[in-house]
């Protein structure tokens, strides 16, 4: 099997994560690379023609990140529209346009360089993507289910987005990406993506880090042919969950509220398992993929809305 690593873990670690299961050609772990309850581990593409591959491919399907751009100056944003935002995204619970739990997450970003205010939308399939977990002897039904779980994803992205233009007007799709997904290839094998995107010469995808952290807009470059068309979704966890409570007890919850617009109402507690202390730095990601991708626009996170 070839590894390729752009991730900052020792090899040995990685070949660890793997499932013993697993019979790939390629694996490639990226900046992201982290254990989870996944199959395969976050930040990976894999290429394989096992020949029940599919079982692989299960869990969160779909899940990406979407990407806007506002006619909005900065000082247009305040506590009253963010937390009106929020409102409405708590009414869609259960329904198209709820953010869900975990680190799905929108976040409002100031670029450093002059311009409008964008927004980072991140969300999943919600409960609909179980549905695949017992159709992995059935490869037709599995695909059929698959993508509507794909398509479910984005609708839920897109109805993230309406309920932002319901309060902002007009906002301009730059990217919609999923980042859990697979490519079916000609000759029965595929490429699995778990906390990667497809990305060609040219285009443009995003990397957040953390909610008090940085977001890259990048564009990919010819480099992305040795990463099987993938790349990183974000930075990635530098911890478990479980292993956040000590971190999140000592961590100064009071100026990230003074740094950015959280919505009222939500509590501290809520942040323990997803907050700053628990993600790899950008800089420190982007330097592993130098080559890879050019940074085209950089951003400050100035809101940030999750755990509804
Ligand atoms: N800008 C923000 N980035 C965040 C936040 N929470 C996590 N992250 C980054 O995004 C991805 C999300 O990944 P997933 O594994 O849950 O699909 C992760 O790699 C982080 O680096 C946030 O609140 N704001």
């Amino acid at each position: 099997m070839k590894l390729t690593n752009l991730s900052a873990e020792p090899t040995g670690k990685l070949h660890s994560w793997l499932p013993t299961d697993l019979e790939a050609e390629e694996v490639v772990f990226l900046p992201d690379a982290c254990p989870g309850k996944s199959p395969l581990p976050t930040g990976t593409a894999v290429l394989t023609h096992q020949p029940d591959w599919r079982r692989f491919a299960v869990s969160d399907c779909g899940c990406g990140m979407r990407l806007l751009r506002s006619g909005l100056a900065p000082g247009e944003l305040d506590q009253r529209r963010w937390d009106a935002v929020a409102d409405r995204l708590r009414r869609n619970r259960g329904r198209l346009g709820d953010l869900g739990g975990g680190n799905h997450f929108l976040d409002a970003l100031e670029p450093y360089d002059d311009g409008p205010l964008s927004f980072l939308v991140h969300t999943g399939s919600r409960n609909e993507s179980g549905h695949v977990d017992d159709l992995v002897g059935s490869p037709d039904r599995f695909d059929a289910e698959f993508d509507r779980n794909v398509d479910w994803a984005c609708d839920n992205r897109a109805a993230v987005h309406d309920a932002l233009e319901a309060e902002f007007g007009p906002l301009e799709l730059v990217l919609d990406l999923p980042h859990n997904t697979y490519e079916r290839l000609a000759d029965g094998g595929a490429v699995i993506r778990k906390g990667s995107v497809r990305v060609e010469p040219g285009d443009l995808t995003v990397l957040p880090s953390h909610m008090a952290g940085d977001v890259a807009l990048v564009r990919a470059t010819a480099a992305v042919a040795g990463t099987l068309d993938s790349m990183s979704h974000g930075t990635g966890r530098s911890m478990s969950r479980a292993d956040c409570k000590p971190l999140a007890e000592q961590y100064d919850f009071a100026a990230l509220r003074a740094r950015g617009l959280l919505p009222t109402g939500l509590a501290d507690a809520s942040l323990r398992t997803d907050g700053p202390f628990a993600y790899r730095d950008l800089d420190d990601c982007l330097r592993l993929i130098d080559g890879y991708v050019e940074t085209v626009a950089r951003y400050a996170v100035v809101g940030y809305m999750g755990h509804l």
